[in-house]
């Protein structure tokens, strides 16, 4: 038998990017030999194994055929007999079609290295369409390469585009579209991903929240009709804005969540089909219903102020109250975080007031429900005595 690495690892390290998961390709071996050699078989449907030691993933070469509808509508042949190449040409994008033998020679039949010189997302043959999440993968290369100037071939975004019109991503579980856009959320462009979904027509099928906001004018900008100027291309340039600001994912989901509604019910729809981390979602959930507040911190009465920190749990989640703040400053869009005067304003309001002690407040005699209104009192008038000083 021949092992050879393949895919993503072969990829990147040619484009000196880190490495980070490693699959493996087996050309003439049965499972039997796998077995027998120590690896355990984990997938049912297709012969995919675990090395004994390294826990990698290796993979029969296989062809596939797509024989109905859905995830499992596959009829997979692994057999000792399957070449490299056919092993390859059933994959998605040529650049992921590469191989390096156990000396670290790279191997490419398809002659991927052109693609990936020129810089380009291309599908190697009509099999691309026989999985639909393809499509979202492809978007999540162009969000991921972004910076290394990929774009996505005409006629693969021809097919991906027909791929969507045929209905094809109805297959989808919400789970498998949920694994994509998370992947996505940590790329350094993933309003890329989101994009290319809405130029395909696949946007308002998987996420159709988001893509009813490209129908939406931004305020006072009328007169433009294109989508430059829609509320969806603010949620994509708040995207963008909060990846530049953190790494963070929940914070990234939660400058996408922005613009929806204010009633929160297309964040909780989306949430609940997509089995968003509930963490995301509710700090999405927060920063919609306080963003109005915390944009205008500056006008804001002490009383207003303590509301927002218990409305947000800032007294006992202060890292939470500032993912909201870096969420809200991702909308001032061209300016740096340090900028966004409510963070540092509504952060010394928050230390002043959290440094109100309660054990003086006991010692003094008071007791049960007493207790929080002293304390709250004594806030108020300590934010009060900071906001004309
Ligand atoms: N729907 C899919 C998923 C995977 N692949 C093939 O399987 C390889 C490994 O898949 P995966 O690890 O999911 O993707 P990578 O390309 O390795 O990218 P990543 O860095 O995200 O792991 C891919 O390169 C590609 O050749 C495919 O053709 N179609
Ligand atoms: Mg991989």
């Amino acid at each position: 038998m021949q092992i050879y690495l393949v895919g993503g690892a072969v990829r990147d390290k040619l484009l000196s990017l880190p490495v980070k998961d490693k699959d493996f390709v087996v050309v003439g071996a049965t499972p039997a030999e796998m077995l027998a050699q120590g690896y355990q078989q984990v997938g049912k449907d297709f012969p995919v194994f675990l090395h004994p030691s390294s826990k990698q993933e290796y993979a029969l070469a296989r062809t596939e055929r797509k024989s109905g509808s859905g995830y499992t509508g596959f009829t997979c042949y692994a057999a000792p007999d399957v070449t490299l190449e056919q092993d390859l040409v059933r994959r998605d994008l040529t650049i992921n079609a590469m191989v390096e033998d156990m000396n670290g020679q790279v191997i490419d039949p398809l002659n991927a290295r052109a693609d990936l010189d020129n810089r380009l997302l291309r599908h190697i043959s009509e099999s691309f369409s026989e999985d639909p999440l393809r499509v979202l993968r492809v978007a999540r290369f162009a969000a991921r390469f972004h910076q290394l100037g990929f774009t996505i071939a005409k006629e693969t975004l021809t097919l991906m585009q027909a791929m969507t019109q045929a209905g094809d991503l109805a297959e989808l579980t919400p789970e498998r579209v949920w694994q994509e856009v998370e992947k996505t959320l940590s790329a350094d462009n993933p309003d890329v991903f989101f994009q290319v979904l809405r130029e395909i027509g696949a946007l308002a099928v998987i996420l159709p929240e988001l893509d009813a906001l490209f129908n939406l004018a931004v305020e006072n900008n009328d007169t433009n009709e294109d989508d430059s100027t829609s509320i969806g291309q603010q949620a994509l340039t708040q995207l963008k804005q909060s990846a530049s600001l953190s790494t963070d994912l929940a914070v990234r989901f939660a400058a996408l969540m922005q613009q929806l509604d204010n009633n929160q019910i297309s964040i909780k729809a989306l949430a609940k089909r997509c089995k968003v981390p509930n963490e995301h979602r509710d700090l999405a959930l927060q920063v919609s219903a306080q963003q109005e507040n915390i944009h205008n911190a500056r006008s804001l009465t002490p009383v207003d102020i303590i509301r927002l920190f218990d409305k947000t749990d800032a007294w006992r989640k202060p890292e939470r109250f500032q993912q909201i703040l870096l969420t809200c400053s991702s909308s001032q869009v061209s300016k740096l975080v340090d900028e966004y005067k409510p963070t540092q304003y509504l952060m010394k309001m928050l230390n002043a007031a959290c440094d109100v002690a309660v054990q003086p407040i006991i010692a003094a005699g008071f007791r049960g429900a007493e207790i929080k209104q002293q304390l709250t009192a004594q806030r108020i008038s300590t934010l009060t005595a900071l906001q004309s000083s």
